[in-house]
């Protein structure tokens, strides 16, 4: 299984959550976001990485360009789009982007908003499925109502995000079948300052999985 942690701001905790056992670090590349971090920073965590964990940039409503420049520079392996990205945009984002792995974060409020995870299918590599807050796209500690996501299985990968900490991730994973799970407030001390008490904690959860 995959395991996303997101919000890293902090070259040592990106390291030591790779250490641990991360398949993935994610890069808040919203500037509206406590957790926000610049191309530089970036830079810094995934010199320090090893090749086999992917960097994701999480980015909302930005210009395909401004993406390029961070994917670029920062030598970042994927994008997750967090904002009101149309289908339309994120092929175009695989166009300008080859090798690059398209993420599309879906934030859920109700049933039917599964809906939309089947129109973003054709357009995308890996989907992300986020709890619905009315005034953050992220990070906001909320879950899903797993109960709605027991039948889910799209026909891509797909990350379950949201809420997701040491304490309640074995609860999720009993009733949901994810590809790969997402973290960012449940395993953190304050935001961009992660736990890595609590990261050791989770990955002695999840054991071998
Ligand atoms: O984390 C943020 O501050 C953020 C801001 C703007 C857009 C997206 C953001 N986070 C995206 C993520 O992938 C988080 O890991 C995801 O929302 C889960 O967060 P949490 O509920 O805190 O585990």
């Amino acid at each position: 299984m995959r395991i996303k942690i997101c919000g890293i701001t902090q070259p040592q905790q990106g390291k030591a959550i790779a250490d641990l056992g991360a398949t993935a670090l994610g890069f808040i590349c919203v500037t509206t976001s406590p957790r926000y971090v610049t191309i530089k920073q970036i830079q810094a965590v995934v010199e320090k990485l090893p090749s086999k964990v992917d960097s994701i940039g999480v980015f909302a409503n930005t210009r395909p360009e401004k993406i390029k420049q961070a994917v670029v520079d920062g030598g970042l392996t994927g994008v997750q789009l967090h904002g009101d990205e149309s289908p339309e945009f994120c092929q175009q984002l695989r166009d300008l982007l080859p090798g690059v792995e398209i993420i599309k974060a879906l934030r859920i409020r109700t049933a039917t908003d599964f809906d939309k995870t089947a129109i973003y299918n054709l357009f995308v590599d890996t989907l992300l499925l986020d709890a619905y807050h009315p005034q953050q796209l992220g990070g906001t500690g909320k879950t899903l109502d797993w109960q709605l996501l027991q039948n889910f299985q799209p026909s891509r990968p797909w990350f379950l995000a949201g809420g997701l900490t040491p304490y309640n991730i074995l609860e999720a994973l009993s009733q949901v079948k994810p590809t790969g799970i997402d973290l960012s407030s449940g395993v953190e001390r304050a935001p961009g300052d992660k736990d890595l008490q609590k990261v050791a904690q989770l990955f002695e959860k999840l054991g071998n999985r």
